[in-house]
């Protein structure tokens, strides 16, 4: 069971500025001084308005954006690694072994089978061949994506069933970091409440989680508490 007394991951005083280059070099700085901390076992729903910085705060967790200053300090066994200073080896590794990232959309890789898409990420993650391929069908199918879709390349899905390969790509390596952009966006009714079931699984078992959920029933039923990134905005104004 992981040490629920120390964050697995934690933002400390961080910054960024995004520079426009192609539009002459503007400057756009969306946060400053922004301090998180997200135990073992917490959901932190991240809130503000659009274009506060909810989703530059998640990708900058996962080392897909820079950040221009402070420390993103992830747990990763007895190690603390900072992603704003690792060099891209350090963080594919914690990619594989620590923080999962499910985005808003997937990103569909051609020729390759829905299912496939899903184990790949489970013995990325560690797992056997065999066992990854039953976890696999075993997320879709909780998922409800229809079984004659398994085999195919998720490109020509719809919006829908692209999330749920996606959701379930994220969740089969059970990794003890997991940040979610609306990953219930494009979802029904039925298959949000499997997924709020699903975070609700990871984060029972001890799970750190970070995430954004527009909606408002779906974010009060995974939160265990709302953080508004305006006031990390309000401290680059000051
Ligand atoms: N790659 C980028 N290049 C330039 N500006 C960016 C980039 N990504 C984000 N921004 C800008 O940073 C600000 C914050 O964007 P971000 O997507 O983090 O906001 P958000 O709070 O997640 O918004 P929403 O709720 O609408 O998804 C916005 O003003 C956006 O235009």
């Amino acid at each position: 069971m992981p040490d629920r007394n120390s964050p697995a991951l934690e933002f400390r005083d961080v910054a960024k500025t995004f520079t426009l280059h192609l539009r002459g070099g503007v400057q756009l700085p969306v946060m400053a001084g922004a301090d998180l901390a997200v135990y073992p076992g917490e959901c932190v729903v991240l809130g503000g308005p659009s274009g506060a910085g909810k989703s530059s705060l998640l990708k900058m967790a996962y080392g897909n954006y820079r950040c221009d200053r402070g420390q993103i300090l992830v747990r990763d066994g007895a190690a603390l690694i900072d992603v704003a200073s690792a060099p891209p080896r350090q963080v594919l590794s914690l990619r594989r072994r620590t923080i999962s990232y499910v985005s808003q959309f997937l990103r569909v890789i051609p020729r390759v089978g829905a299912r496939e898409v899903v184990a790949s990420a489970g013995r990325e993650g560690g797992m056997a061949a065999d066992v990854a391929l039953a976890r696999a069908e075993e997320l879709l199918a909780r998922l409800n994506l229809p079984e004659r879709l398994w085999d195919l390349p998720p490109a020509t899905f719809s919006g829908g069933e692209q999330q749920r390969v996606n959701i379930a790509r994220g969740l089969i390596a059970e990794r003890p970091i997991l940040l979610l952009d609306e990953p219930t966006a494009s979802l029904d009714a039925q298959n949000r409440a499997v997924v709020v079931e699903l975070i609700r699984a990871r984060q029972a078992a001890g799970a750190a989680l970070l995430g954004i959920f527009h909606d408002t029933d779906e974010r009060e039923a995974v939160a265990t508490r709302v953080v508004d990134v305006t006031a990390f905005a309000q401290k680059r104004a000051a």
